[in-house]
């Protein structure tokens, strides 16, 4: 198909090219160009033809024909000239559609297009005029009854109430006439229309709740809301309530075209739409200054610029609406009858828009906004192997919810329907603890993340608090649980992303619960570290596996006051659950010691390797800084940063994997966050760390060019012969090393990346996260995956003959200091 381009003029009625559509560049693009080349032309009309559609419908339609697919979650006229609510119905050919989304797109469309101009002076009318275009453009079967001679000239509110009552079933909008406290009237005009029968009448949507759109952002949030009751009306109510009848015949759409006058327009979207223009009339009664108009032009849609109106109904009082409300929204929405009665407490100048602009802008709206919600998805990783019409149909069916700092969007526990894509800012998920009343922080999401899956998933029940965690808000699209059991459910990303570390930790420590520190059996040291050995165990009984047991000498812990590390090592290693991480199954401890029994890296220290190696290549140096940017990307995900990497904290399992050990320097931090504790190891630190500015993950960024570094040289780029010296070398920065030969240009690309003086300008830091090491150039064509689901072979295989085999570890000469002192002060009492 091809759009045909119009160029500053109309197409032809009878032109049959609005049809002949060609595949453009891009969604967008034939959107936003079939909206706005084709309005303002008037289609040929065929009863129950695809042209006798409204030109909404028949973009509507030509978004199906593009996209494939009909949209769910909204009415819709299909050809048959029904009009049917809810998702389950999808007709052959929807002709026109009112979905969801209509609000928000409206609310898009008034900010984009209202102005302020016209003065509209005390009155706020709906006048026979308005509605007679309102109604031609949108449905052809209303029959415009005749006002009272006399309505042109207001002389008698008394009279004109009464006629109002009588006419009671054939009002439209229902504006009275009344003395306001200055001594105005008001005025009213009568719209006729030939109703359905009563009970056709009793079943349209009940939009009388009380209640005002507070500014246009309020209009969208509150789709929810009483406005939007309708939207719990059973399908049948639906169908009856917005059918429009005409002479009481039953399926009025299919006669459309036969309705005299009957030109289905929508021009060209006008920027500003006159209000109400004033003719000099005669003045009224009262202190009445201005004239007074009754010359109104259509108003279909207002929004209060100056002053207050009063909104009733059934002459009762609802509220009063002040500057930047919207009113006249509902009837043109759900093509209904007025829902309520509107009348100016004061001198008001309002913005308004004509029907058929609304409608064609809220198209406009709607189809680029489905564009760009597609382009949005189309980045989000969980969504990356969707096929195109699958993300148009989820963005068709989304909702944009804004939440403001330290907003709830979740709460843990509560029952739960929807499923979230952050869009916008940060959120933090928190967990309560077993018998304590704090939320414990798991992690913050950031845009593209998802969540709510859980409770979608399994008893309904959500699982975690969701918090927005940013100072300028965070934004969602929001999706219903249907749409993500038929589209997303699936994928696998889903089932696996968010697995719940502490309840699957918790069930893997479980299974060391009854080990006694009793049961262990030392068998080999397989290091020392700087509180004491590290030994390779046993537990009595079972020959299988082999553990490794970290005892601290508590004495020694204190007087280097590292009791808080220590307390951080365990609970950050206890309830990590990564690959790349080692676990740590279970703690003890006595009077002299801390014990840590961890799962053992039998490969040995990469350290040793690279010192009996000299230094590796590109491809091995990959495969292991691979392996670090998984265990950070898990760490720095849930705000911990691990500040102590070097090639003697990274051990190789058994496969050749490597793991990230001694987490003594880690540490939790609060969203957004520094620290500033003095801590490393002299040439890894980074200039910030030194210069005490305080710190963060940025911090690991810096480490982990330095490893990159010392990997492909033997030697990392910042040594001094004392700390103090490596200190002054670090602040001079990355540029002042000479890079070594052996060190690719895409390698040192990426290490002067990642040591940029200022931890803002580094690599992973940076909006992309630590996405962006992963797609740098030496990473090109690096298998991802097969990393994270070990499937890749490791560069270089260590070889572990059997679960004692500490051959791959350095010989420590026994510990000749003797015990040391007992400690009970019980500072370590949640060891
Ligand atoms: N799970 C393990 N499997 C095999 N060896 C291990 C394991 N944990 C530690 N080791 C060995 O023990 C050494 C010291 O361990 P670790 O670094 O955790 O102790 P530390 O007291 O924190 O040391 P440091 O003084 O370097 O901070 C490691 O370098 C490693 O050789
Ligand atoms: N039904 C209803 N409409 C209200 C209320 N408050 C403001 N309005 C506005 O009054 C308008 C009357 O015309 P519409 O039915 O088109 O749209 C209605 C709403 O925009 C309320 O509490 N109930
Ligand atoms: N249970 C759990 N949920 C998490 C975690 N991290 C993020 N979440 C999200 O938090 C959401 C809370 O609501 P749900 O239980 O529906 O789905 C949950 C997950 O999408 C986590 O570590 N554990």
């Amino acid at each position: 198909m091809r759009i045909k381009h119009y160029p500053g003029k109309a197409v032809q009625n009878d032109d049959p090219a609005w049809l002949e559509m060609d595949v453009p560049t891009s969604t967008r693009d034939r959107l936003y160009e079939a909206n706005w080349n084709e309005a303002g032309n008037s289609a040929p009309q065929a009863p129950g033809s695809v042209k006798a559609a409204s030109k909404l419908g028949q973009y509507q339609t030509l978004l199906e024909e593009m996209t494939g697919q009909p949209s769910s979650d909204r009415l819709e006229i299909s050809k048959n000239g029904s009009v049917r609510g809810g998702a389950k119905y999808h007709s052959d050919r929807c002709l026109a559609r009112i979905n969801s989304k209509t609000r928000h797109d409206f609310q898009e469309g008034v900010h984009a297009l209202f102005q302020p101009r016209f003065k509209i002076g005390r009155n706020v009318v709906i006048t026979q005029e308005h509605a007679k275009k309102s109604v031609r453009f949108n449905d052809k079967s209303v029959e415009i009854g005749d006002p009272p001679p006399w309505l042109d000239e207001p002389e008698d509110p008394e009279r004109i109430s009464q006629w109002i009552d009588e006419q009671n079933e054939y009002i439209l909008s229902s504006t009275r006439l009344t003395r306001n406290d200055s001594g105005y009237y008001e005025h009213s005009k009568k719209i006729r229309q030939r109703l359905p029968p009563k009970n056709i009448c009793r079943s349209s949507p009940d939009l009388s709740a009380s209640g005002s759109l507070d500014s246009l952002e309020e209009f969208q949030n509150r789709k929810s809301d009483s406005f939007t009751s309708n939207s719990s009306y059973n399908d049948d109510d639906q169908r009856h309530g917005f059918d429009l009848y005409k002479n009481g015949r039953t399926s009025p759409i299919k006669n459309k075209a036969a309705v005299k006058g009957d030109d289905f327009l929508i021009p060209r979207p006008k920027l500003v739409v006159p209000v109400h223009s004033y003719g000099v009339r005669k003045r009224r009664t009262g202190n009445l200054t201005n004239a007074q108009s009754d010359n109104c032009d259509s108003i279909c849609d207002n929004s209060i610029s100056e002053g207050r109106v009063e909104v009733s109904r059934e002459n009762k009082y609802l509220s009063t609406l002040a500057p930047g409300k919207v009113l006249g929204e509902l009837a043109i929405l759900y093509n209904c009858k007025r829902t309520a009665t509107i009348k100016a407490a004061t001198d008001c100048k309002l913005w308004a828009i004509e029907r058929p602009c609304f409608q064609t802008i809220m198209m406009r709206t709607g189809l680029i906004r489905q564009a760009e919600y597609t382009d949005f998805l189309k980045s989000v990783p969980l969504f990356k192997n969707l096929p195109g019409d699958t993300l148009i149909k989820i963005s068709d069916v989304l909702e944009e919810v804004s939440y403001s700092n330290g907003e709830y969007i979740i709460r843990q526990g509560a029952r739960g329907d929807t499923f979230f894509i952050i869009s916008k800012g940060l959120v933090k998920v928190t967990m309560k603890q077993p018998n304590s009343t704090e939320e414990k922080f798991i992690r913050t999401l950031k845009k593209g993340d998802f969540f709510g899956e859980k409770a979608l998933q399994g008893d309904d029940l959500r699982t975690a608090n969701i918090i927005c965690d940013d100072p300028e808000g965070s934004t969602c699209l929001v999706i219903d649980r249907e749409t993500f059991n038929q589209l997303i459910s699936n994928l696998d990303e889903i089932r696996t992303k968010y697995k719940d570390e502490s309840a699957d930790r918790r069930r893997i420590n479980q299974e060391f619960e009854a080990v006694k520190l009793s049961d262990l059996r030392i068998l080999k040291t397989l290091g020392v570290g700087g509180f004491g050995r590290v030994e390779l165990v046993q537990i009595h009984g079972d020959g299988n596996r082999s553990f490794a047991l970290k005892q601290m000498k508590k004495a020694q812990i204190v007087e280097t006051r590292q009791q808080q590390h220590i307390m951080s090592e365990k609970e950050i290693m206890g309830d990590a659950n990564c690959e790349f991480i080692v676990k740590l199954f279970k703690t003890f401890k006595d009077k002299k010691y801390l014990y840590m029994l961890m799962e053992s890296c039998l490969g040995g220290e990469l350290w040793t390797v690279l010192r009996d190696k000299g230094h590796f290549d590109d491809g091995t140096t990959r495969f292991y800084t691979a392996c670090v940017v998984e265990a950070f990307d898990y760490l720095h995900s849930r705000n911990i940063i691990y500040r102590d990497l070097k090639p003697e904290n990274l051990l190789l399992d058994v496969q050749g994997y490597v793991k990230l050990v001694d987490f003594g320097f880690a540490k939790k931090l609060q969203s957004g966050r520094k620290t500033w504790t003095f801590c490393g190891t002299p040439e890894y630190v980074a200039p910030e760390v030194i210069l005490n500015k305080g710190h963060d993950i940025g911090a690991d960024y810096w480490s982990l060019g330095v490893l990159m570094f010392e990997l492909l040289t033997g030697t990392p780029p910042f040594t001094g012969a004392d700390p103090m010296k490596t200190y002054n070398i670090i602040l001079k920065g990355i540029d002042a090393i000479e890079f070594p030969r052996n060190i690719t240009r895409n390698a040192m690309a990426l290490i002067k990346k990642l040591c940029r003086d200022n931890p803002a300008e580094r690599l992973g830091y940076q909006k992309g996260g630590i996405s962006e090491i992963q797609k740098h150039k030496w990473f090109d064509g690096f298998n991802w995956e097969g990393l994270c689901n070990r499937t890749l072979d490791p560069p270089i295989c260590p070889q572990v003959q059997h679960v004692t085999d500490t051959s791959n570890f350095d010989e420590y000469p026994p510990d000749n200091d003797g015990p040391p002192p007992d400690d009970v002060s019980g500072w370590d009492a949640d060891f």
